[in-house]
C-alpha cells in the first residue's frame, strides 16, 4: 500500500471491507442452510440463506406476500421455511395451535415495530404489557359499552345514508370503499377521541385522512424490510414529511390533532370533565385502573390514539366494502336480507336497536361470511417461539423460531368451508354450521385477539341494516378485477373502487 496515493489506499480499504462483508454473509448464509436448527424444514434454498429473499420478493418485484406464500405452500406442503429463522404454516390446525389462549408468545420486532406504535396495546411486543394495557380500555370496548354508545354509531350512519340519497339526486352514484372509510374513520375517533375527523363531510368522501391512510399502506413495507428509513421518516419534522411525500399531507394532520389533544390531557386531566361520553384518557389516565403501575407517557398516549385509529378503520371499512360488493352480484341474497330487515324494521324512521338487529338470522350470516371473505389483516402475525420450544401441527419447532400464519389459509381452506372461494352467508345457517364458528379467525385468536370486536360488530350490523333497509343498490360498474388487494399488513386495494347507485326506497 505504500506505494499508492490516497484515492488508491481508500479503495484498496473500501474493497477489503465489502469482500469482507461478502465472505461473512455467505458463511452466514450457509450456515443457516445446513446447520441452522430449521435446516430441515422445506421451503425455497434463497428463503433459507437469507431474510433478503422476501426483500426481493415483496420490494424488488412487489409481489404480494400472501402470493408467495400460496405459491410455496402448494410447492412445499403445509410448513414452509420461508425466512432464516422463519416458517409459515397453511394448515388451520396450526392457526388454533399458534395463536392458542395458553401461548404467551412474544410479538416478532422488525413487523410490529414497522408502525411506530411500540408503546401501545397493539404494538407492545410482550403479552404481559399488551394485557396490562388492554385491561385498562377493556370497559370501554365492552360489549355493555358499546350498546350504551350505538346511538354514536347510528348517528354516523344516518349521516352517511344521507350522503348517498344527496349523490342519488344528484344522479351520482357514491364511493362506497371510501364512503364506509369515512364512516369507520368517523366513528373510531369519536368513540375513542371525542373528537370526529369529520371524513364524511368531504366532497365524495375524498377525506384526506382517508386517502393518506392508503397512500401510507405500502410505506410500510419498506420500514419492515428497512427500520433505518422508518426511523429517518418518523423523525422527520411534521413540515418535512408532508414536503416529501404531499400524499401522506392527511396523516400528518391527523398526528398532529391527535397529538395536540394528548399534550391537551396530559397537561389539563380536568378537560376530560367536558368529554360527551368516556374516552379512552379517562382509563388510560386514571390512576384507580393503572393498579399502581406508572401512567403511561404522552408518546405512549399517542401511539396508542394511533394504533386504535389504524386498527380500527380499514379493517371494519374492508368488511363493510366487500360484503356489500359480494351481496350486490347475488340478488338473491339481497332479496332475502331486504324481508328479514322489512319485518324487524316496518316503519323507515323508526331502526331497531343493536339488540334487535343481532337476533335476525340471515342478517348474521351476511357478517360472519363478509368477516371470512375480507382479508382483515391480511398478513401474518408473526409470534416468536419461547425458549422451551413447541410443537404445532405435531412438527418440533426450535426456540426462537419465528412462526405465523395468515387468517387467509383458514377462511380459504377447502377442508373447512366448502367452495371458499364463494361468498355464501347459507353455509352459516346450515344444521352443522355451529361447528364452522371456530374457523371464523378474522379477529384473530388467544391472547393478542382484537380488543375492538364488539365495536366492529356493531358497526357492521346498523351499516348492513341501513344500506339494504333504506336503499336499493346497484354496482356501476364495479367487477371484481378491481377488488385485487396487496397485502400491506391490511389489504391495499389497487383498483377501481366499489360505485354503487343507492336509491332510497319509499319505505
Ligand atoms: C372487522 C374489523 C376488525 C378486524 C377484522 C380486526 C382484526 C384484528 C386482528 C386480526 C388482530 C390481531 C393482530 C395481531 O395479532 O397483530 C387485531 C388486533 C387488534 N385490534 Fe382489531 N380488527 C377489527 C376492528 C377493530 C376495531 C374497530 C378496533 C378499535 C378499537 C380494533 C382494535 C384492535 C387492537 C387494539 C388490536 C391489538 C390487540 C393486541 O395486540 O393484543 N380492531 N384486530
Amino acid at each position: 500500500m505504500s506505494g499508492l496515493d490516497i484515492p488508491g489506499k481508500v479503495a484498496v480499504v473500501v474493497i477489503g471491507l465489502v469482500s469482507a462483508w461478502l465472505i461473512q454473509r455467505a458463511v452466514t448464509g450457509l450456515s443457516n442452510l445446513f446447520c441452522h436448527p430449521l435446516a430441515a424444514f422445506p421451503g425455497p434454498k434463497a428463503a433459507a440463506f437469507t431474510a433478503w429473499y422476501k426483500t426481493y420478493q415483496e420490494l424488488y418485484l412487489g409481489r404480494s406476500w400472501i402470493d408467495v406464500l400460496q405459491e410455496l405452500h402448494t410447492k412445499y406442503g403445509k410448513i414452509v421455511r420461508v425466512g432464516p429463522n422463519e416458517l409459515h404454516f397453511s394448515d388451520p390446525a396450526a392457526y388454533s395451535e399458534i395463536y392458542s389462549n395458553n401461548n404467551r408468545w412474544n410479538k416478532e420486532a422488525d413487523l410490529y415495530h414497522s408502525f411506530g406504535e411500540d408503546r401501545s396495546s397493539f404494538g407492545f411486543l410482550t403479552y404481559a404489557e399488551s394485557k396490562q394495557r388492554k385491561d385498562i380500555m377493556a370497559p370501554l370496548f365492552s360489549r355493555r359499552a358499546i350498546c350504551e354508545l350505538q346511538g354514536l354509531v347510528q348517528g354516523n350512519v344516518d349521516r352517511l345514508c344521507k350522503i348517498l340519497a344527496i349523490n342519488n339526486a344528484a344522479g351520482k352514484s357514491s364511493d362506497l370503499f371510501f364512503g364506509l372509510r369515512c364512516f369507520t374513520m368517523d366513528t373510531i375517533t369519536y368513540f375513542c377521541f371525542a373528537k370526529s375527523v369529520d371524513a364524511l363531510a368531504e366532497p365524495d368522501f375524498k377525506a384526506p385522512i382517508i386517502e393518506a391512510m392508503e397512500a401510507s399502506l405500502p410505506a410500510f413495507v419498506v420500514f419492515k424490510h428497512f427500520s433505518l428509513i422508518r426511523k429517518a421518516v418518523f423523525g422527520m419534522p411534521p413540515w418535512l414529511s408532508v414536503l416529501t411525500s404531499p400524499q401522506t399531507a392527511g396523516l400528518i394532520h391527523l398526528q398532529q390533532l391527535l397529538g395536540a389533544q394528548v399534550n391537551e390531557v396530559v397537561k389539563n386531566p380536568e378537560a376530560l370533565k367536558d368529554s360527551p361520553h368516556r374516552i379512552i384518557y379517562h382509563e388510560l389516565l386514571s390512576t384507580k385502573a393503572s393498579k399502581g403501575e406508572p401512567l403511561p407517557s404522552a408518546g405512549s398516549l399517542y401511539e396508542e390514539a394511533q394504533a386504535l385509529m389504524f386498527g380500527g378503520a380499514d379493517t371494519t371499512g374492508n368488511a363493510l366494502m366487500l360484503g356489500t360488493f359480494h351481496l350486490l352480484g347475488s340478488p338473491g341474497y339481497v332479496d332475502r336480507l331486504k324481508e328479514e330487515l322489512y319485518s324487524a324494521w316496518p316503519v323507515l324512521d323508526e331502526p331497531p336497536k343493536l339488540e334487535e338487529l343481532e337476533k335476525l338470522p340471515f342478517l348474521t350470516a351476511v357478517i360472519k361470511e363478509s368477516l371470512r371473505i375480507s382479508p382483515g389483516v391480511a398478513s401474518p402475525l408473526l409470534r416468536v417461539v419461547p425458549a422451551t420450544g413447541a410443537t404445532v401441527t405435531g412438527a418440533y419447532i426450535p426456540p426462537n423460531t419465528i412462526v405465523g400464519m395468515s387468517g387467509t389459509f383458514v377462511h380459504s381452506s377447502k377442508a373447512i368451508f366448502k367452495n371458499p372461494e364463494t361468498f355464501d352467508p347459507e353455509r352459516w345457517l346450515k344444521k352443522d354450521s355451529a361447528s364452522l364458528e371456530k374457523w371464523l379467525v378474522a379477529f384473530s385468536k388467544g391472547p393478542r385477539m382484537c380488543m375492538g370486536q364488539n365495536l366492529a360488530n356493531c358497526e357492521m350490523y346498523l351499516v348492513f341494516a341501513a344500506l339494504f333497509r333504506r336503499f336499493d343498490l346497484e354496482l356501476d360498474g364495479t367487477s371484481v378485477d378491481d377488488l385485487t388487494w396487496r397485502e400491506c399488513f391490511l389489504p391495499h386495494f389497487q383498483g377501481r373502487h366499489l360505485q354503487a347507485f343507492c336509491r332510497p326506497v319509499a319505505n
